[in-house]
Order: C-alpha cells, then sequence, then structure tokens
C-alpha cells in the first residue's frame, strides 16, 4: 500500500488556479492565495497549507519542472495538471488514477533529474539571464545562493520593545500554542519553531510584536539613531524599518516616513498605532519639492531603496519570473537618483543608511562606490552584505556620513 498523502480534487484544482492566475495575470502567489482562500473560507488549516505550500514550491521550481515535463511552459490546465504530477512524483509520492494525471503517472523523474542536474540554472530553477548577471557579479559564492534562495525561509518576529521584552514575548508565545525561540543575532528577534499565520494572536494584536525577517531587523540599528533625534526614513513603505527606528528612539524625537506611495504610509498609520508609537510623521512624497522642503534637516537618513528583491527569493520565489532585465536596469536607475537627490536632506555631520534587499553588487556596492565618486563630502563607515546563503535573507547595508 502507498505511503503517499491523499490528494482531494477541489485543493488541486486551487492550485492550479493559482498558478494560472500567478503567471498568467502577472500576480504575486501570495496575493493570489489569500484570494482563493478568503473565497474558501471553511477549508481547514491542513488544506490551506498544502495549497498555499504546493502553490509556492511549483513556483519556486517552476523552470526545473518544465524541464522535466520536456515542455516549453504553457497554462493550459491539462498541461498544469501535467506538471503538478510531476512534481507529486518528484517528491516520492504516487498519483491517483484520476484522468488528469493518465499521461504522466509513472513517469521516472528522477531519471529524468539526472540527465539534467550537471546545469545549475536548471538544477536549481533560475532563468538563465538572471543566473548570468548574478554568477557575474558574485562569482564563487553564486552556487551556493542560488542553492539557499530555494530553501523556503523560516518566520522571523521582532519584539516591540516599546511594549514587551523578548523574553516575556516568548512566554506568551508559547501560551498561545506558537513555540519560538530567541534570535542570537540581535535582542529582538524571534523565530518560529513551525510556520503559522500570528496575525489572529492576541500577542500580535497587543502590538507586542511585528513580522519581520531577521536580516532587515538589522538595518534600523545600523543607522546609530538615538532617542531625540530628527530621523528622515525616505522609502518607508509600510514601515517596517521605520516601527524599528521609533523603538530604538524611545518614541522619543521626530521620524517624517516618507515614500511614493502614499496607500503605504497610510498602512504603517495602522501599525504605529496598534505599536503604540507616537512620533512618526507620514509624508507622501508628490514631487520634488517634498524633499527640497527637507534640505539640510535630518540627522539620520535612511534610503531602504527599491531593488530587485533577489535576496528574498526564499521568501518570494516569484521574484525568479517576474524580474526582467529592463526592470533590473529601471531599480537600478531608481537607486542612483534616490541618492543623488535625498542625500541632500542630510545635514552635515549626519549618517545616512543605503540599504536593499539585493544580492547584487550593481545595486549595492557598485551605487555606494559612484556615489562616494561624486560626493567627497561623503564618506563610508562601513558596509556589509549578508547572502541568503548565510542565516537570513539576502541584504545589504552602508553606513555613510556627511562632513
Ligand atoms: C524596499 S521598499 C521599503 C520597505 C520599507 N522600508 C520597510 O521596511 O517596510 C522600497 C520602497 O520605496 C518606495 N519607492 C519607490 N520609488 C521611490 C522613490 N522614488 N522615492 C521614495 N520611495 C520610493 C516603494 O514604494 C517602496 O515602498
Amino acid at each position: 500500500m502507498s505511503q503517499s498523502p491523499r490528494l482531494h480534487k477541489n485543493l488541486v484544482a486551487a492550485v492550479i488556479e493559482a498558478l494560472e492566475t500567478a503567471f498568467g495575470k502577472g500576480y504575486y502567489a501570495d496575493k493570489v492565495i489569500e484570494r482563493i482562500l478568503k473565497r474558501n473560507p471553511k477549508w481547514g488549516a491542513r488544506d490551506r497549507g498544502f495549497i498555499a505550500e504546493s502553490t509556492y514550491e511549483m513556483v519556486r521550481w517552476w523552470r526545473l519542472l518544465w524541464e522535466l515535463n520536456g515542455k516549453e511552459p504553457s497554462l493550459k490546465r491539462k498541461d498544469l495538471y501535467r506538471l503538478f504530477g510531476i512534481w507529486w512524483q518528484w517528491q516520492g509520492n504516487d498519483l491517483p488514477d484520476w484522468p488528469a494525471f493518465d499521461t504522466v503517472r509513472g513517469l521516472n523523474v528522477d531519471e529524468r533529474f539526472k540527465e539534467l542536474e550537471a546545469d545549475l540554472n536548471i538544477r536549481e530553477s533560475w532563468p538563465d539571464w538572471l543566473a548570468e548577471v548574478a554568477s557575474e557579479e558574485l562569482g564563487d559564492a553564486w552556487p551556493a545562493i542560488a542553492k539557499a534562495s530555494n530553501i523556503p525561509a523560516e518566520v522571523f518576529l521582532r519584539t516591540n520593545s516599546l511594549r514587551i521584552d523578548r523574553n516575556s514575548l516568548l512566554k506568551q508565545l508559547e501560551e498561545e500554542a506558537c513555540p519560538a525561540r530567541p534570535l542570537e543575532a540581535n535582542e529582538v528577534g524571534i523565530i518560529l519553531e513551525k510556520r503559522k499565520n500570528t496575525f489572529r494572536l492576541p500577542s500580535f494584536q497587543s502590538g507586542f510584536f511585528e513580522v519581520q525577517d531577521g536580516g532587515s531587523q538589522m538595518i534600523a540599528p545600523y543607522l546609530e539613531v538615538e532617542p531625540g533625534m530628527r530621523v528622515i526614513d525616505a522609502c518607508a513603505g509600510a514601515g517596517g524599518k521605520a516601527l524599528h527606528l521609533a523603538a530604538l528612539m524611545e518614541n522619543k524625537g521626530q521620524i517624517i516616513a516618507m515614500d511614493v506611495e502614499a496607500w503605504k504610509l497610510k498602512e504603517l498609520q495602522k501599525r504605529a498605532r496598534r505599536n503604540g508609537v507616537h512620533n512618526i510623521e507620514t509624508r507622501p512624497i508628490e514631487n520634488a519639492k517634498s524633499i527640497k522642503r527637507l534640505q539640510d534637516s535630518a540627522d539620520r537618513l535612511l534610503l531602504d531603496v527599491p531593488c530587485s528583491g533577489t535576496g528574498v527569493v526564499k521568501r518570494n520565489p516569484d521574484t525568479k519570473w517576474k524580474l526582467k532585465p529592463e526592470h533590473l536596469d529601471r531599480v537600478r536607475k531608481i537607486q542612483g537618483d534616490i541618492l543623488e537627490d535625498y542625500s541632500k536632506m542630510l545635514k552635515s555631520g549626519g549618517k545616512m543608511v543605503y540599504a536593499t534587499c539585493s544580492i547584487l553588487r550593481s545595486e549595492n556596492e557598485a551605487q555606494v562606490e559612484r556615489f562616494l565618486e561624486r560626493h567627497p563630502e561623503f564618506s563610508l563607515i562601513r558596509q556589509e552584505r549578508v547572502n541568503p546563503s548565510e542565516w537570513s535573507d539576502g541584504f545589504y547595508m552602508a553606513l555613510l556620513e556627511k562632513a
């Protein structure tokens, strides 16, 4: 008798629909899954987990699966069922006797894998163009990064030190059936023992923590803020790092959180209320004047710029397929412009952090080098890059000082 987990037709159909929508309409898998699950509130935790994990895994291994199939990618239902069949068998499972799997049942997936595995781009499932860019920029570090980026990320929390200390939060999480352990890299990070939706926990609703990758938790402390300072977070988005800055500043002083997308700042305001943060003022960037008005005004400036997202592929496997060369060129240009224009907001003697969640040198060290060549009034204090092959997502940060 087979030990394979049992497949349910409606759940497999949901996975097929999620893939069709994610690749057909260009939406991110997490949004597509969220919508499908919302439409079907009666599914239990296990069913929801099956749909989410299967979709993520098939997105992650998209190229490899099509290579195993020996065909160009297609979004026809019958082809997606075939692909699901390949994925299911590749994990050592047997397929049920559904007609949709008739053409793929019993295929020797392992043998086919052996024929293909010498090619790193296929084996680790990356598009050739992006693997080439990464290999050129990262050299010997690339194969380990290519591999590690396929390991699903752990769930990290950041204790909101304005409301609670880490040990008390760990105890409360235990009581809420959400066991976790401390992150060694800092004093506020927590790693969940098991993936879990934490947003319904009373501890979350009380503002005791935010979900934030461990690597991302290293960026706000890098800016060396102190209570009472005037800090500008110029690409604040929904405020992951702005909230952390507020906690480090003990709610004292002023944080001006800016972004070109006003709706993200609205989300930030909601999170700030839950976190008990009072020192953040949000300001949408409407035009060049929004920046000019703040010239020479900040003690500290955070530029957490838009980037390729190549450091967070563990979390967003879609990035491998959605990112295109022209998009990469565009973000590099925006990063250069942001450094050039926004750095003017910093006072003399002030410090600024340039940060990305990219693994690429061209978005990281090379941007900072070019900026420093044009601006001798700035100097580099230190920089750090963590690759996804280490302990978290990939990220880069550089601390600069203005004379
Ligand atoms: C990496 S995300 C920021 C994440 C955020 N700091 C956090 O910790 O949650 C980059 C942000 O830059 C914003 N952005 C894009 N172009 C921008 C520009 N020209 N000026 C300011 N922000 C910009 C995006 O809307 C996005 O929210």
